[in-house]
């Protein structure tokens, strides 16, 4: 415990600490990064901390003639000057005579309140692409000379790019917590690989994601830790009882076994490691099967580890874990390769820092939205070093059989909050159907594919699916991807039957013929058909293709049940009737224009979630799935097995998990003996270093590896120096705990990382009506 206190610190000290850069543009960074650095404790700082700190941001940006900030204000000025100037003379006055009336206390202390909320909103919604601009300004000035000698990248051109590079990154990556600086060390990385080794980029980048091809090819990493012990023993020498114990003490395998390995004398050398060799042979251990699996992976292992010198076999470790957890976020690794694709072309030396600063924001947005549309390295890394950058979109076109991560939605807590948030745009209510997300695929050579949340193969789940799907489509349909979920179905009495029965199917090797439970298809979506994108499109008109390109057919297919009315009668009325056919809810859409467009992995603002136990409860507004990092022993009834557990959430940002409460209601005995069962496979020696368990004196008696995942129910929310959820969001040291926690249902369609995160937990803890502390 005394680790994780250190680790609060250390963090303080980074967020305070700005690093000396020595010229001009590394002062302009350090002044951006102090703002990056505040991140992590935004909301515990004071309102005005926080605009100075973004006013230090944007302040440089204002200077600048062209920057599109001021273009923004500037248009914002004329469209009022315009407006104000349509106004007659009579208009004008009354709008003066209005201003002086005084209103009510009450009514102005609402109004603070709805401006407060559209200004967090608009923040929030904004925060991303300033940053994104930030980083575009630091990048326009910064040179990677004293970057690249601090990473060591001094190999020869042409020579395939060492390990030990790709690790000093990491290093240096893991020893701060500013994504800028991250940014700095990624971009440095690749643009020297693009420089001398262009073809090692898309190994450099997959390792840097710890992934070893797209998700939905589900070639996965993650080898068990005894396997991992067993290796380093033996390469190393020592006794598996030794690294065992040392594993004890540290909580991270990966420090063990560079540990190991300096405690070791070797005889001769053996030729040093490439990340291409290296990202080759995870991928043999990914991939062997077969009855030798075991001595195979582990020879494999060995014969990197033998190989590996200074921190090689610490990061080597945590690959093959599956966790690298050096707070490399998928998106900076996107911006960071967008902006090395303009750094490395020889045309940018010329350009003048603006200019390269427009072209660098363009290029982390294209790339981005590209990879929105595409998720796939192996397509748009090869478009993006052998074309320019503006033939990107049209070279990497969304396509049928590449699945997209799925739109979001944002939870709300009563019908009149929806009509508030939707006030004066069109909107569109839709039952909200309780089973699993299918994105469904058709390819223009007749296959099907369909994809999980997480964009894994769901085709071999739903074989049945797979068989009847040609009869939903119409003639004039070729290739097509659907947004639906999947339910379970009565056929006889023709009605949904609750997410429990669907859970209970089978996840693997279904063959048609022993399948029990039918599941039927509700589609409310459609992002693509017949060769041509439609997520730009309202979603008025991707549900006009929807109905015009399917039909629907008894006991199989759907199209989701919907009403278009603003009234909240009919609404209430809409709601009641899906509860009454086994829904969740309701789900409300922005139906026109441009924010009705489909986002792809996106937790978007105009998708609202209604769901019917949380009308009224003044509390929180959704469930919360929670990653299970902890349990403690049972007794009396509960004796054999866990009696109750600990949960946590996940921090995006660090690649940590947070404590948020202590859950034992709701379980059945059943569950009980079941989670027993699984959980005892995922039990390590100690907690680990990527775990932040805040000031607990009642310790869990057993540690789990992050892997699963319980959807959990609370009455609120409250701040709690025993729980770490969200520590420096909302207070410098204390976390946001869970309070009357309840188990509702496994969530095996998610992964540790896809359970709620602290910025969400944050938010509901904010949103309850009045907060507790
Ligand atoms: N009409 C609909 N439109 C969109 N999504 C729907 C609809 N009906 C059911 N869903 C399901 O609802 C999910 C969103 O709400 P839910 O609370 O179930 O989210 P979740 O799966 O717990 O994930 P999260 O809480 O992360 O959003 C979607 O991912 C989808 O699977
Ligand atoms: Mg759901
Ligand atoms: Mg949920």
């Amino acid at each position: 415990m005394a680790g994780q206190k250190g680790k609060q610190t250390t963090l303080g000290n980074f967020l305070g600490e700005k690093k000396n850069g020595g010229n001009k543009a590394a002062e302009t960074a350090g002044n951006i990064r102090s703002y990056f650095g505040n991140r992590k404790d935004k909301k515990d700082n004071s309102n005005d901390k926080e605009t100075e700190a973004t006013e230090t941001a944007v302040g440089d940006k204002r200077k600048r003639p062209e920057s599109a900030n001021q273009k923004d204000d500037n248009d914002e000025t004329n469209k009022k000057f315009k407006a104000d100037k349509e106004k007659t003379k009579e208009e004008l006055e009354k709008d003066e005579e209005l201003k002086e009336t005084k209103k009510p206390k009450e009514e102005l202390e609402e109004e603070d309140e709805e401006i407060k909320e559209a200004e967090e909103q608009e923040k929030e919604q904004n925060r991303e692409q300033q940053e994104d601009k930030t980083a575009a300004h630091v990048m326009a000035c910064f040179s990677t000379a004293d970057t690249k000698s601090k990473l060591g990248m001094t190999w020869k051109e042409g020579d395939d790019v060492p390990y030990s590079v790709l690790c000093k990154t990491f290093e240096a990556c893991e020893a701060t917590t500013k994504r800028l600086e991250i940014t700095e060390y990624l971009v440095t990385l690749f643009v020297e690989v693009i420089k001398k080794k262009p073809t090692d980029l898309l190994s450099t980048l997959y390792m840097c994601i710890n992934k070893l091809c797209p998700d939905y090819e589900g070639l996965e990493l993650g080898i068990g830790e005894s396997l991992l012990m067993k290796a380093v023993a033996e390469s190393t020498g020592r006794t598996l009882k030794v690294i065992q114990k040392d594993y004890h003490k540290t909580g991270d395998l990966g420090t063990v076994a560079k540990n190991s390995k300096s405690s070791q004398s070797t005889l001769f050398k053996p030729k040093r490691l490439t990340v291409t060799h290296v990202f080759k042979t995870l991928t043999k251990i990914a991939e062997v099967k077969g009855n030798s699996a075991q001595a195979n992976k582990v020879g494999h292992i060995k014969g990197l580890l033998v190989a590996c010198e200074d921190n090689e076999a610490k990061y080597l470790i945590r690959q093959l874990e599956g966790k690298l957890r050096i707070g490399l976020a998928e998106q900076t690794v996107l911006s960071a390769l967008a902006h090395s694709i303009v750094l490395s072309k020889p045309e940018s030396a010329k350009m003048k820092t603006e200019q390269k600063e427009q072209k660098l924001t363009y290029a982390v947005d294209l790339v981005k939205s590209v990879y929105n549309q595409l998720p796939s390295y192996n397509m748009i890394l090869p478009a993006l070093l052998e074309h320019p950058l503006d033939e990107l979109k049209e070279r990497c076109k969304m396509r049928a059989g590449i699945p997209l991560k799925p739109m979001l939605a944002h939870p709300t807590k009563s019908l009149t909050e929806v009509l508030d948030r939707f006030e004066g745009h069109p909107f569109t209510c839709e039952f909200k159907y309780d089973g699993e997300r299918a994105q469904i695929h058709k390819l223009p050579d007749g296959s099907t594919k369909i994809y999980s949340r997480n964009s894994e193969d769901m085709s071999i789940r739903y074989p049945d699916v797979v068989e009847k799907l040609k009869k939903w489509i119409k003639p004039t349909t070729s290739s097509f991807i659907l947004d639906c979920e999947a339910v379970a179905w009565d056929r006889e009495k023709k009605c949904i039957l609750p997410f429990q029965v669907l859970s209970t199917r089978k996840r693997k090797d279904v063959k048609e013929e022993e399948i029990t439970v039918q599941v039927a298809i509700f589609a409310f979506d459609c992002l693509y058909m017949n060769g041509e994108s439609l997520l730009q499109e309202s979603l008025r008109t991707r549900r006009e293709k929807l109905l015009e390109g399917f039909q629907e057919t008894e006991n199989e297919f759907f199209f989701a049940q919907h009403m278009d009315t603003d009234n909240i009668e009919d609404i209430q009325t809409f709601l009641d009737v899906s509860i009454k056919k086994n829904c969740e809810g309701l789900m409300v859409k922005i139906y026109d224009g441009e924010e009705a467009s489909y986002e792809p992995s996106k937790r978007s603002r105009n998708w609202l979630k209604v769901k019917k136990d949380y009308l009224g409860t003044g509390g929180v507004g959704d469930s919360m799935d929670l990653v299970v990092v902890g349990a403690f022993l049972g007794k009396g009834k509960r004796t054999n097995v866990y009696g109750s557990f600990l949960l946590g959430c996940y921090d995006p940002n660090s690649g940590d998990y947070q404590t948020v409460c202590k859950l034992g209601t709701g379980f059945s005995d059943e569950n009980l003996k079941d989670f027993y069962e699984t959980l005892k496979n995922y039990t390590i020696p100690t907690v680990p270093r990527y775990y932040q368990i805040g000031d607990n004196p009642e310790a869990p008696d057993v540690w789990f590896e992050p892997k699963v995942v319980w959807e959990v129910k609370c009455a609120d929310l409250s701040i709690s120096p025993r729980y770490m959820a969200g520590v420096g969001l909302v207070d410098e040291t204390r976390g946001i705990s869970l309070r009357f926690p309840r188990f509702i249902r496994i969530r095996d369609d998610k992964e540790a990382e896809d359970s709620t995160t602290n910025e969400q937990i944050v938010e509901f803890y904010e949103s309850q009506s009045n907060g507790h502390d």
